[in-house]
């Protein structure tokens, strides 16, 4: 028997608070970083196929890779490896719909490996345990075991170590989408160019941070959101000042890049300002696209697994 195709949904995220350390001599550099998982999502479907692929549709698909590049597909070849199959006929599709902007600073392509190995766990009958999903997560890129997870939660190393952390209240964001996207290396990179000609403010410690989550105070929460790579962001893509000010012009309580940008994020104090926050915004023409989010949202997950009710975001289009 054929077994039915299986569909994963994976949250975007937003880093709340990023602290980058000094680059390692591997490249990466050492982070202490609060990431919380909103409620833009992609959805992947993998089905037992006898011609082996990737498809994707949905926003900024074209400019998604279909080889193996994807790092979807990266993580159908290390379960492949792992399970005693060919990697180069792993025997299955992926089917992407995005929903999460690509390039955009929101782990979209960290989102989708998740996905998958969840629904390639469930399809070849692993038997992975959650634990052993975020090793495999952790191989293929630093925001993928948060993908898998979900919730609010603590990340340090590479970003991959992660602690979930007590986020008592549900938080209201509006996102601005970008005309094109960043790369997360040149953002890197532009950040330890600028910290070799001068010494840009670093943000302070995270405790703080985890208190005012904990309070669930979007208030206080807003005066503590900070992103080390947000200098490095607007350093490559200038226009992002005029974006991050247009949010909080039109009503955020603050607006901050989202990791490597260029998306911005912006806090409001409930769902209601955050609607009228987002039409405001998409007036200023800063932007290409805006976008309402909550979070924190649950990570990966199976789609048959979720109420079958689930109410539509509103959405703004710019
Ligand atoms: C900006 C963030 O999204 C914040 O959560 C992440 O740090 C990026 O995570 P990611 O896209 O999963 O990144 P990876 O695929 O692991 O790494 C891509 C590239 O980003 C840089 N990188 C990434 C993570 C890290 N802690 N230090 C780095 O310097 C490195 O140049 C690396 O080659
Ligand atoms: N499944 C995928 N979805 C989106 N992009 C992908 C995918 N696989 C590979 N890519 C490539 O990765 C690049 C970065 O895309 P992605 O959407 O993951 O960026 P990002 O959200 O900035 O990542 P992060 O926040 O994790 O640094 C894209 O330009 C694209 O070429």
């Amino acid at each position: 028997m054929v077994p039915t195709p299986i569909t994963v949904r994976v949250p975007a995220k937003v880093n709340l608070h990023l602290s980058v350390g000094d680059a390692r001599p591997d490249g990466y550099h050492e982070l202490v970083t609060v990431f919380q998982a909103l409620s833009m999502t992609d959805e992947v479907t993998v089905l037992a196929a006898e011609e082996p692929g990737i498809d994707v549709q949905g926003e900024g698909a074209d400019s998604v890779p279909t080889d193996a590049t994807n790092l979807a597909w990266k993580a159908v070849r290390l379960l492949a490896e792992h399970s005693g199959r060919d990697p180069e006929e792993p025997g299955v599709r992926v089917s992407i719909n995005k929903g999460i902007p690509v390039a955009g600073g929101m782990a979209g392509g960290s989102a989708d490996a998740a996905a998958t190995l969840l629904a390639l766990n469930q399809l070849w009958r692993l038997e992975l345990g959650r634990d052993e999903l975020s090793e495999f997560a952790a191989k293929l890129g630093s925001d993928v075991p948060f993908s898998l997870q979900g919730g609010t939660a603590l990340g340090t190393g590479r970003g991959e170590r992660l602690v979930p952390v007590l986020a008592r209240h549900t938080f209201h964001w509006v996102i601005a989408l970008d005309k094109e996207g960043l790369s997360t290396p040149a953002a890197y990179g532009e950040l330890d160019r600028l910290r070799a000609e001068s010494r840009p403010n670093r943000v302070g410690e995270v405790e703080p941070l985890l208190e005012a989550l904990a309070s669930g105070d979007p208030r206080q929460l807003a005066l503590l959101l900070g992103n080390d790579l947000q200098a490095a962001a607007v350093s490559l893509r200038p226009g992002l000042r005029r974006t991050l000010r247009a949010g909080v012009q039109a009503g955020a309580l603050a607006g901050i890049v989202s990791g490597s940008g260029p998306t911005c994020a912006f806090l409001c104090t409930d769902a209601d300002a955050a609607v009228r926050v987002a039409a405001e915004l998409s007036g200023a023409g800063v932007c290409r696209t805006v976008r309402v989010a909550h979070g924190p949202v649950p990570g990966a997950k199976l789609v048959s697994e979720e109420p079958a009710h689930r109410p539509t975001p509103p959405q703004v289009h710019a």
